[in-house]
């Protein structure tokens, strides 16, 4: 059986009780460590909470060679980890439907994701968010523009966007590069970047930095460690507004 868990959102303690049992009950349990991350602990302290060793896996262990965790899982029970909820913006869906079609039972143990934190944290209502989009660092001769036309369509439509932030070995992007590069996209096609802005930083820890404003406010503002987040309000409601200028300093 393949056990997709989820852990939430900052540190060890984030997994629910049901995927810590489930952890402890498998055979084998690798942690997948690329589409987020939980910056509020390391793996010495995740393999002393849950009792067992985790085997690390990067994205190409994970979406093309896949097989070490279904073998695993044809075996016994495997557990396949990673930040937040399993199943949002993430490509695990693909190995879900593998297992499936290889004959191995599957199952999720849901956690608290990023996609749901920033509501809370940012006030904004989570029925008015339109498509998400990603900003990945810019490399040589590569320097996509995708994520920009993903914000002004949702705000030509009044929606809010999420932009996820790129997570390297190395570094983390934070809301500061983030709005950089986006107002290097617009530069690039000739368009007016976003006003307004919602940066967050270390959402499920005990010291959130939840700033909203312009451009300029924001790339200056320091968001301290790992992991950020950006958001491109829509228009915001009555009581959006008032949250941010009571949570967030707007
Ligand atoms: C591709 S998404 C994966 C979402 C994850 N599966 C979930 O449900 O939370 C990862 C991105 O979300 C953001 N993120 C994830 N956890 C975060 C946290 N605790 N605080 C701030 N941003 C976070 C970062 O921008 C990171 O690069």
């Amino acid at each position: 059986m393949l056990y997709f868990v989820g852990l939430g959102l900052f540190d060890e303690k984030d997994i629910s009780i049901k995927g810590l049992e489930r952890i402890r009950d498998s055979d084998e349990i690798f942690l997948e460590s690329y589409t987020s991350r939980l910056t509020g602990t390391n793996i010495q302290k995740m393999e002393l909470l849950y009792g067992k060793k985790l085997t690390i896996l990067g994205r190409q262990d994970v979406e093309n060679e896949p097989e070490k965790i279904l073998e695993a899982a044809k075996k016994g029970d495997a557990v396949f980890l990673t930040g937040g909820d399993p199943m949002v913006s993430t490509t695990h869906s693909d190995l879900r439907i593998r297992a499936m079609r290889e004959g191995i039972e599957t199952a999720i143990i849901h956690a608290s994701s990023i996609q749901s934190a920033v509501c809370g944290l940012s006030g904004l209502q989570n029925y008015r968010f339109g498509k998400s989009c990603s900003v990945p660092y810019p490399e040589k001769g590569w320097f996509p523009t995708t994520p920009l036309n993903t914000i002004l369509k949702n705000l030509d439509d009044n929606l809010h966007t999420i932009v996820f932030l790129d997570i390297k070995p190395d570094r983390f992007m934070t809301v500061n590069e983030g709005i950089e590069i986006i107002e290097q996209m617009a530069g690039m096609e000739n368009k007016t970047p976003p006003k307004l802005y919602i940066g967050i930083a270390r959402a499920g820890s005990d010291a959130p930095a939840v700033i909203a404003g312009d451009a300029e406010k924001l790339k200056s503002a320091d968001f301290g460690d790992p992991l950020h987040i950006l958001i491109v309000p829509g228009e915001l409601h009555m009581m959006e507004q008032e949250y941010l200028e009571t949570f967030a300093g707007l």
